[in-house]
């Protein structure tokens, strides 16, 4: 587990000084360094007559792991859809490296250096798992997947570019052999894989993570902790996480809601002795409970979801066929 490290966002901007001199201008300053981290201050979002979210705040440090949980209703899923730009708060700011983020949408994401998986991976059924993952890449490319798809001459490059980016980020996961495979033909921790390969081929800065762990085995966890602890050294990670037992091992700090409400936040220690917290996971008549040893269960473990977008359309709660959604 990485150290904690406090907001780096204060420290990094120090108070103007005043102009002292008559000397003509000074050519303008580069810009400072981006600092903080991803913050959502004082969510709300309601349902009609449930508050699905009530005045929740999470700040997500820099190098940080940070997992939100909290038993089933809790809004774990409504406060990952207002972090993507799927579901616009009643009320709340979201704010990234110290700017607002005004009306985020979920295509807003890859260029603010932000990326995230979803429950259902997503993939493209009728694409390879290189493919797919060169799909994740075309985001930085400067011509774009479209006209190296077309040929044209610098898309040649781009598209090798690509192509070797996509390769790389498959064998970073150890995941080179599946580059050849198809979705439909991988087991579905494979196909986790390729979706978490396709997200981090954009080097991001920040990864958002829904419910990474549904579906795997402990040891399939376990490897999955093991990387995301790997990735703090290049970016901040949220995760969003029914098992209680990989949050505790791999987070920095944790938020917990339960019905709507920031019930408990800290390190996985604080977190886990808090009477709150057990009390919201275990019940309230049960005492001394430990929630760490707590795993509940996944509601899609067994549910892949097949896409055939790698925008993730299926899964994707803006999707105006689906009567749940509240659009951004
Ligand atoms: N589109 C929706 N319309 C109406 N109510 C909703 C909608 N989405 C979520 N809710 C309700 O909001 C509350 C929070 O739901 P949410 O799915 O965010 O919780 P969760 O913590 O992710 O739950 P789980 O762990 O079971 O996935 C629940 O009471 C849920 O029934």
């Amino acid at each position: 587990m990485t150290l904690l490290t406090p907001p780096e966002g204060l420290a990094l901007n120090p108070p103007h000084e005043p102009t002292t001199t008559a000397d003509p201008a000074p050519p303008p300053e580069p810009a400072p360094p981006a600092s903080g981290g991803f913050g959502a201050k004082g969510v709300t979002v309601r349902f009609g007559g449930l508050v699905a979210l009530d005045d929740v705040s999470v700040d997500v440090a820099p190098g940080q792991v940070h997992g939100v949980i909290g038993p089933n209703g809790a809004g774990k899923t409504t406060f990952f859809n207002v972090c993507c730009g799927f579901l616009k708060p009643d009320s709340g700011t979201l704010s990234w490296e110290g700017e607002p983020l005004r009306r985020l949408r979920p295509h807003d994401l890859a260029g603010l250096g932000i990326a995230r998986t979803l429950q259902g991976v997503g993939l493209f059924p009728g694409m390879s798992a290189l493919e797919n993952v060169m799909t994740g890449a075309a985001v930085r490319s400067r011509s774009g997947f479209v006209s190296a798809a077309l040929g044209l001459p610098r898309g040649q490059r781009d598209e090798r570019e690509l192509r070797d980016r996509a390769m790389a980020a498959l064998v970073d996961l150890d995941a080179g052999h599946l580059a050849p495979r198809y979705p439909g033909m991988l087991p579905y921790p494979d196909q986790k894989k390729v979706a978490l390969a396709r997200a981090l081929v954009a080097e991001p800065r920040m990864l958002l993570l829904d419910e990474p762990a549904a579906g795997l085995s402990e040891s399939e966890m376990d490897e999955l902790g093991d990387l995301v602890q790997k990735l703090t050294g290049r970016m901040s990670v949220m995760l969003v996480e029914h098992h209680m037992d990989l949050v505790m091992r791999i987070c920095d700090r944790i938020t917990v809601l339960d019905f709507g409400q920031v019930i408990a936040h800290g390190t996985p220690a604080q977190v886990k002795d808090d009477p709150k917290v057990i009390a919201a996971y275990l019940g309230a008549e049960v005492e001394g409970g430990d929630p760490a040893a707590t795993q509940a269960e996944p509601t899609d473990a067994a549910e892949p979801t097949d896409s055939t977008d790698p925008t993730d359309s299926s899964a994707d709660p803006t999707d105006p066929a689906d009567p749940t959604t509240k659009e951004a």
